[in-house]
């Protein structure tokens, strides 16, 4: 199927553009009306996410609403652990919670490698009706998280400011973590070849939990994870968001990928000095600046828009967009970037 909009394939892959493409990192879901309306319709999130059809829709609503230039898969990054052997319950207001937690060497013999076409046949569904169903009006973004995000949550149980028994386990079992790693990242490489296989015409890699590493720590723990997953997907263009690793950002220059997604906290041109000028970058607006008024809205956008003129570029916040953001003000940011010359 020839798509209609491919901005976002040419920008990440450097080409020529018309316009900057832009979407929004968490579009699906959250902050829209006729989302919550679906998800109060069922006992939850992921009921939600398993039922194909309706993952599909909520896919497609950002697309049909807000205008965004792709559709992100409505899943959960969460989804490995559970296709390992290690399934999660999302607890209303709170967030991602674990009956069970890895401790040892004997938790982590009951866990498997995901095989991702089966294991996860549910997203795999929802992809292939999403992609009927858009009818390449524009292009579909798989994704997964990063080995070391992932680990952090099958460690922990739930989220954390800290993180830190996760962080110890590095410290104290530092080749059970290894072990533990290499199975999250075989799993994911599995599961990103077959979104590929379902139809997927971008994959990214959320790191949402690198900035509480040290450099060396990010290197060996995280970074050679991404590099490994990197290496072993070459049918589309992938992006690597490493929320907080501003330490990281020459090495990420070397990542074999197509773009580097920035965080608000990167300062945008010392970004590109250190990552080089071979890479696309995506983001990174602070979605706080979604809570202004519409003009406030338009001249942020409008100030990071410059910041990034003659470079490879793919708009975005700098994180998620935050679930009580007016969707009116989200539209703002979209027409800014759309209007920008
Ligand atoms: C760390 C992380 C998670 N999930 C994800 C990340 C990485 C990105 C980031 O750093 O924000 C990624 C994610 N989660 C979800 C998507 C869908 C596609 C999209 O819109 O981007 C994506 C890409 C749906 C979701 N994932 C979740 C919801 C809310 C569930 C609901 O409707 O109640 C949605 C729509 C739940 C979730 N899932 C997770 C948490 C911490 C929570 C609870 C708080 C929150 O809402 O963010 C784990």
């Amino acid at each position: 199927m020839e798509l209609q909009n491919d901005l976002l394939l040419r920008a990440a892959k450097g080409e020529e553009v018309e316009r900057t493409p832009v979407w929004l990192m968490r579009q699906a879901g959250r902050i829209l009306p006729e989302y919550r309306a679906i998800r109060n319709s069922l006992s939850g999130f992921i009921e939600l996410a398993q039922t194909p059809e309706l993952a599909s829709e909520v896919t497609i609503q950002p697309v049909d609403i807000l205008g965004v230039d792709a559709a992100i898969i409505f899943s959960d990054i969460l989804v490995i652990p559970e296709a390992m052997g290690l399934p999660y319950e999302m607890v209303e207001k709170r967030g991602p919670w674990f009956p069970n937690t890895v401790k040892t060497a004997s938790d982590l013999d009951k866990l498997r490698i995901a095989d991702g076409a089966n294991d996860l046949d549910y997203v795999i569904k929802a992809i292939e009706i999403t992609k009927k169903n858009l009818n390449g009006r524009v292009p579909l973004i798989g994704f997964a998280g990063a080995p070391w995000t992932i680990f952090a949550y099958m460690i922990e149980g739930s989220g954390s400011k800290t993180f830190s028994k996760a962080r110890a386990m590095l410290y104290t079992e530092p080749a059970l973590s290894h072990r533990l790693l290499e199975m999250i990242t075989q799993s994911t490489i599995n599961y990103l070849k077959a979104q590929i296989s379902a139809g997927a015409d971008l994959v990214q890699v959320f790191d949402s939990w690198a900035g509480i590493l040290g450099p060396d720590q990010y290197e060996e723990f995280s970074l050679k994870y991404i590099r490994l997953i990197c290496e072993a997907i070459d049918e589309v263009p992938k992006t690597v968001f490493a929320k907080g690793a501003f330490f990281a950002r020459k090495d990420m220059g070397s990542l074999p990928c197509e773009t580097i997604g920035l965080d608000w906290n990167m300062e945008i041109k010392e970004s590109r000095a250190l990552i080089g000028s071979n890479k696309t970058l995506q983001g990174n607006l602070d979605p706080a600046a979604l809570y202004g008024t519409a003009d406030q809205v338009v001249a942020a956008t409008q100030k990071m828009m410059k910041q990034f003129i003659g470079s490879r570029h793919i708009a975005n916040l700098g994180h998620g967009v935050y679930p009580d953001i007016n969707p009116e003000r989200v539209k703002d940011f979209i027409q800014a970037v759309k209007s920008f010359s």
